[in-house]
């Protein structure tokens, strides 16, 4: 049977905000597990509470209600222990010493958990090549460019030899070949059986790289499933239809409203998911009633980006019935 490594169990965490003095429940009973050698990707809108999440998961915030559990350590009885099994790479670089050089960083955190710098010379060597940070060794970080932060966030993150690696917005504020460069690296490390939570809003990220995701919105997972399975669940619901006639704007409003997943390109090509097949037929309707000519029906496919936003509106849609 495959492994628990990482059970998060009721997590909630409320902030009073400083100016408005409004509650804002950041996180309001999240649960969920990862399987050792996993790569969770934890998604979910600006705001989500993903953040807050990762750092109760760490134990750098302090939960209201609920427990971290950790290969069997509870991170809130006994964080240090925990952190024994983690590394976690934060917004802005935070595990880095910015003051030091980037060898330098790479030398005080193989010694920091009890190894000497010379058991993890050769370590060091290699990942200075790999992450293509050699020429830059002697730089103090706060000289290097954020994607040569991040990257050696990543090499150090890598040097704990930690069960458990979390990130947070790896790829964030990266030009495109930088990304691609640390969306590499993170195949690397995936593939060497760590276990990895990341979170993100780069789809090429979870596609590349996430076997499963937990989508998180408003302090909530509401999606916890295989990006595999997600994909199919919506591919089977996505249609493109080719109309031959523009839509009334009366049309357009009833369709935003009955079926608020679809776009429609240059007036005439309507792409759409359904929540249920049958959903089909009032979708004819609507169209009909108007004379509307459907010239051709096609299944779509469907990327993750777009799957992800038909979750997050899904989700909205509920929110608005279930307040009516
Ligand atoms: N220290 C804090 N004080 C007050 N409110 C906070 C604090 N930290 C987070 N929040 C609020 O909690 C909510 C969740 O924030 P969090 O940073 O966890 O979300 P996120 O999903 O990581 O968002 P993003 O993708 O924008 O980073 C937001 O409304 C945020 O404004």
């Amino acid at each position: 049977m495959e492994e628990i490594l990482i059970e998060v169990k009721g997590l909630k965490k409320g902030y009073k905000k400083r100016k408005t003095k409004e509650w804002v429940q950041a996180v309001n009973d999240v649960n969920f597990t990862v399987k050792r050698g996993e790569i969770l990707g934890l998604l979910g809108p600006n705001g989500a509470g993903k953040t807050t999440t990762i750092k109760m998961i760490c134990g750098l915030i302090v939960p209201d209600e609920g427990e971290v559990v950790i290969n069997g350590i509870t991170m809130q009885k006994n964080r240090l222990k925990g952190l024994e099994h983690i590394s976690a790479v934060l917004e802005g670089n935070r595990n880095l010493y910015w003051r030091l050089t980037a060898r330098e960083n790479l030398e005080y955190f193989a010694g920091n958990r009890g190894n000497s710098r010379k058991e993890k010379a050769s370590e060091i060597e290699e990942l200075l090549h790999e992450f293509k940070l050699k020429q830059k060794e002697n730089e103090l970080v706060s000289n290097l460019s954020r994607g040569m932060q991040q990257k050696l966030a990543l090499a150090v993150a890598l040097l704990a030899d930690s069960d458990v690696i979390l990130l947070d917005e790896p790829t964030l504020g990266l030009d495109i070949e930088t990304g691609y460069e640390v969306r590499q690296l993170l195949k690397k490390i995936s593939e060497a059986g760590k276990t990895i939570i990341i979170s993100t809003h780069d789809m090429p990220v979870v596609q590349d790289l996430c076997e499963r995701t937990v989508i998180i919105n408003d302090g909530k997972v509401i999606a916890d499933e295989k990006v595999e399975e997600l994909m199919n669940l919506f591919e089977t619901s996505a249609y493109v239809l080719t109309l031959g006639n523009e839509l009334t704007e009366q049309q357009q409003k009833e369709l935003d409203v009955k079926f608020p997943m679809n776009e429609l390109l240059d007036g005439m090509k309507l792409t759409i998911t359904l929540e249920q097949d049958n959903d089909i037929y009032d979708l004819m309707d609507l169209l009909k009633k108007e004379n509307t000519i459907i010239e051709k029906i096609d299944r779509t496919t469907i990327n993750f980006e777009e799957v992800f936003m038909n979750l997050i509106q899904e989700e909205k849609n509920h929110a608005i019935h279930s307040i009516n």
